[in-house]
């Protein structure tokens, strides 16, 4: 038996099949992303199924979006593999779980429409992660379906953190902070916890990837965030603004923009992409050499620096220093960067070692005299939300099995 994970991201579209050992999740032996479904993307398939390397262009036929031919080809490669372990759960990531669902969930339709309301909070995400629920499910209509959560955890921010400083009646209607990419967050922080004593203490990672955002977790559980209500705020990303002064949109709403042109505008025409002028995408600008590119990768690194400065303070020091995501995993210059300039925190990084930990399943990448552990962390979202789902499913039996031994 299997899980397959699918995780819509905002450019991409990421699945995997972890069989299922007694219970337990195992690695991944079909992993695969189709990338470039961004606007005026060239969307791609990459996958790996034990072991052996596959890649073909994706065909868009006429009348369907990218997307949905992406969905459409994830589901044609499970149903052609050969020798794969029999499907058993999908479990789908799932950015927004508002302050409902802070928990992974069996998805149902009352779910699914709770969900739905959640769109308008994530446009670029929840509507991919629902559509790909509803393409699943139809497919797949014998597996359960189950929804893991960006959201969830983050439910640990304390309220000092998560409260807007607006009246209460708006929190009251849900107006707060939650938080995202708390499926990356978690696989990072087992990983941490596997590796060094320091995981326990007061950490900062770093998720920078075509969505971008940190998270600070003491003992393992997050205290704060950079993203907030919606996945626009905090760090400068791909396409996204980033944090805003709330100023500009009243500006913005004066001058006569609508809210479909500023909602355009904050998810999809900001961020590096809105500042270079030339692509959300940092392989290129760092390709491109322009003083465009080199002015939103300085803004783009600037502000991851001076988050994680806001994060430090919040934590009352640093412990470790986590990065993950696209352009944290691969960008060596980028992270050669942010520790020289955090280098008051006691961060001493060893450059041969950072050069080296592209691909490593988790790398140290600080000097022995520094006094932050610095780590490459490759996220692994997926296999969080099998494990997730293997969890939900094995709760799922053991009530049974309880209810009988109580009995008897
Ligand atoms: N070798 C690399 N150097 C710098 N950036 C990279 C590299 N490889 C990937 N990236 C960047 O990672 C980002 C995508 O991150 P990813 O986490 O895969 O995206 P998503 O948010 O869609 O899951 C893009 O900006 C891409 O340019
Ligand atoms: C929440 C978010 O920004 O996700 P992604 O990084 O997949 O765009
Ligand atoms: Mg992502």
């Amino acid at each position: 038996m299997a899980i397959l994970a699918v995780n819509a991201g905002s450019s991409s579209l990421k699945f995997s099949l972890h069989p299922l050992q007694d219970g337990q999740v195992q690695p991944f032996v079909l992993s695969g992303n189709i990338q470039g479904l961004e606007p005026q993307g060239s969307p791609c398939m990459d996958w790996t199924y034990r072991g052996k390397k596959h890649s073909e262009p994706l065909a868009v036929s006429a009348g369907s979006s990218s997307f949905e031919a992406a969905l459409h080809n994830v589901r044609a490669l499970v149903n052609r593999l050969e020798a794969a372990p029999d499907i058993e759960a999908i479990a789908h990531r799932v950015v927004h779980g508002g302050g409902v669902f802070t928990q992974s969930v069996l998805v149902t339709d009352e779910v699914l429409q709770r969900l739905a309301s959640f769109n308008s909070l994530a446009p670029l995400h929840q509507p991919h992660n629902l559509e790909g629920i509803r393409q699943f499910r139809a497919a797949f209509a014998h597996l359960p379906q189950i929804a893991c959560f960006d959201t969830a955890f983050h439910a640990s921010m304390p309220e000092v953190d998560f409260a807007f400083a607006l009246p209460q009646s708006l929190q009251a209607q849900g107006v707060r902070r939650y938080g995202f990419h708390g499926l990356s967050y978690q696989y990072i922080m087992s990983v941490l916890q596997e590796q060094t004593l320091r995981g326990r203490g007061r950490v900062v990672m770093a998720h920078l990837g075509n969505g971008a955002s940190l998270c600070a977790a003491l003992a393992g559980s997050s205290v704060a965030t950079t993203m907030g209500f919606s996945a626009l705020d905090g760090l400068m990303m791909g396409t996204r603004s980033g944090a805003l002064d709330a100023g500009v949109l009243l500006y913005l709403m004066e001058q006569g923009w609508t809210h479909a042109q500023m909602e355009k505008l904050l998810y999809k025409q900001s961020g590096l992409l809105g500042v270079s002028g030339i692509s959300a995408d940092m392989r290129k600008l760092r390709a491109d050499g322009s003083e465009n590119a080199q002015r939103a990768i300085n803004q783009f690194t600037h502000r991851v620096i001076r988050e994680t400065g806001a994060l430090v303070a919040c934590l009352g020091g640093l412990d470790v220093l986590a990065f993950s995501g696209g352009i944290g995993e691969n960008d060596v210059e980028l992270r050669a960067h942010v520790c020289e300039r955090l280098s008051w925190l006691g961060i001493r990084m060893d450059a041969q070692r950072n050069q080296e930990a592209t691909g490593k399943h988790a790398y140290a990448i600080h000097a022995p005299d520094s006094s932050v552990e610095v780590w490459v962390i490759p996220t692994d979202e997926g296999r969080v939300a099998a494990r997730e789902a293997a969890a939900l499913l094995e709760q799922q039996r053991t009530p049974l099995v309880a209810a009988g031994s109580a009995l008897a």
